[in-house]
C-alpha cells in the first residue's frame, strides 16, 4: 500500500497543455476514479504517475518518495506500480498461470500459491493451465488484473480496463475487481469516462475536464453537490434551472415549481443554477394530493431502460426536462400525454461559470 501526492502537476505535448495544476492526494488503500470525457487528460495523468511520461510542472510522490519533478524522473520499473491496460495484453505464448507469475521473482517459494490466490481473487481459480486464446474477453481482463496484483504492488493503475466488455460482464467484473483490490489492500487509480463505473467503484472520484481537476469527492458528494454546472451535467443526468440570484438559500420559484436548495451555506457569487436530478422529478397523470402543486407538462419522449424509465417532457414556457422513475405498473407514459410534474426534495445550487469553485479536499 502506498499513499499518493500529486501537487500542481502540469504537462505539455509541444504547445498543447494536457495537464494543468493537477492536485490529488490519496491515502494508502484508497480507490480513486479519475472521471472525464475523451481527451481531458486522464490517461496522461495516469502515465505521469506510472512514469511513462515526464512532467513539466509540479511534483509526484509515491509512498513518501519523490518520483517526479521537472528534471527528475524515476523510471516506471522503479516506481513499484502495476498498470492494467484497456485490453489486458497477455503474453499469448504463456498460459494463464505463466502470465500471472510473470512479475513474480523466479526464486519465490510461494510462487504457485500466490498465482492461484490471485486467480481466485478474480474468480478464475483453476484456470491456470488455459491459454489466453481459450479465454473470453472478460476472462482475459481478469487475468490481466490477477497479473497486476500478483507481486502485491503498492499502487495499481487501471486504464479503462472494462471498456471493451459488454454491459453485463462489465458490471460483474467491476464488482470482482473492486473486491480483489480491497482484499489485497492495494491503493488504486482507475481512469474512466463512464460515470456509472466511477460512482459504483471508487471511494472518491476526481472529475477532470480540459486538463484540470474540476472536483474531488466521494461519489455521493460529486453527484449531490457538484462543483459547477459542467460537473453536474457530466456526472449523471441533470436538469439545470437558472436561479434568480437573490437569496443564498431557502425556496425558489422556477419553471419546475418551487425548489428547495440544498447548499444553503454556499457563497452566492455570480450566476447560479439549480441541479435537479431526473429521479427527483415526480410525474403523475392527474393532480394527486402528493402532486397537488404540480406544474402542467406534456410528455415528449419515453426512454424505457427496463429497471427505470426516463420521460422527457416540456413545460408551457418551452422548458424541457426529464423525470426518471422506477419501472412499475403505474409507469405508463406516452409522447403527447398531459401530465403534472413536481420536484421532490432539496436540490443543489451551483455556479454557472466554468471556473473551479471548490477547494480540493484532502482525504485525511
Ligand atoms: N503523446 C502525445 N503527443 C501529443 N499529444 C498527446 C499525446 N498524448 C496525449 N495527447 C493529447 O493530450 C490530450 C489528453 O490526452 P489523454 O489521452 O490524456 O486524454 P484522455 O482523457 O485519456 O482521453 P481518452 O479517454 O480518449 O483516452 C489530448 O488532447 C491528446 O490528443
Amino acid at each position: 500500500m502506498t499513499d499518493v501526492e500529486i501537487n500542481h502537476v502540469g504537462k505539455f505535448f509541444g504547445t498543447l497543455r494536457a495537464l494543468s495544476g493537477v492536485d490529488l492526494s490519496m491515502r494508502s488503500g484508497e480507490f480513486l476514479a479519475v472521471l472525464g470525457p475523451s481527451g481531458c487528460g486522464k490517461t496522461t495523468l495516469l502515465r505521469c504517475v506510472a512514469g511513462f511520461e515526464q512532467i513539466d510542472e509540479g511534483r509526484i510522490a509515491l509512498g513518501g518518495r519523490l518520483v517526479a519533478l521537472p528534471g527528475v524522473h524515476v523510471p516506471p520499473h522503479r516506481r513499484h506500480v502495476a498498470v492494467v491496460p484497456q485490453e489486458g495484453a497477455l503474453f499469448p505464448h504463456l498460459d494463464v498461470a505463466g502470465n500471472v507469475a510473470y512479475g513474480l521473482g523466479r526464486g519465490r517459494r510461494d510462487r504457485a500459491a500466490r498465482v492461484e490466490q490471485c486467480l481466485e481473487l478474480v474468480g478464475l481459480g483453476g484456470y491456470g493451465r488455459r491459454m489466453p486464446h481459450e479465454l473470453s474477453g472478460g476472462q482475459r481482463q481478469r487475468v490481466a488484473v490477477a497479473r497486476a496484483l500478483a507481486p502485491r504492488p503498492p499502487l495499481v493503475l487501471l486504464d479503462e480496463p472494462f471498456s471493451a466488455l459488454d454491459a453485463a460482464l462489465r458490471s460483474e467484473l467491476r464488482r470482482d475487481v473492486r473486491r480483489a483490490l480491497r482484499e489485497d489492500g492495494a491503493t488504486a487509480i482507475l481512469v474512466t469516462h463512464d460515470q456509472a463505473e466511477a460512482l459504483s467503484m471508487a471511494d472518491r472520484v476526481a472529475v477532470m475536464n480540459g486538463g484540470r481537476i474540476r472536483q474531488v469527492g466521494t461519489p455521493a458528494e460529486v453527484y449531490r453537490h457538484p462543483a459547477d454546472v459542467w460537473v453536474a451535467g457530466f456526472v449523471g443526468e441533470a436538469v439545470i434551472v437558472p436561479l434568480d440570484g437573490e437569496a443564498p438559500g431557502g425556496r425558489h420559484t422556477s419553471p419546475l415549481g418551487p425548489l428547495t436548495l440544498r447548499d444553503d451555506d454556499r457563497p452566492w457569487d455570480g450566476p447560479m443554477a439549480a441541479v435537479v436530478r431526473p429521479e427527483q422529478v415526480l410525474m403523475t397523470h392527474r393532480r394527486t394530493p402528493q402532486a397537488g402543486r404540480g406544474v402542467p407538462a406534456v410528455v415528449r419522449r419515453v426512454d424505457y431502460h427496463g429497471h427505470d424509465t426516463l420521460v422527457a417532457f416540456e413545460l408551457a414556457d418551452g422548458t424541457e426536462a426529464m423525470s426518471r422513475m422506477v419501472d412499475g405498473p403505474l409507469v405508463d407514459y406516452r409522447p403527447g400525454d398531459r401530465v403534472f410534474v413536481l420536484v421532490d426534495g432539496a436540490v443543489a445550487a451551483v455556479p454557472v461559470g466554468e471556473t473551479v469553485t471548490r477547494p480540493v479536499p484532502s482525504p485525511r
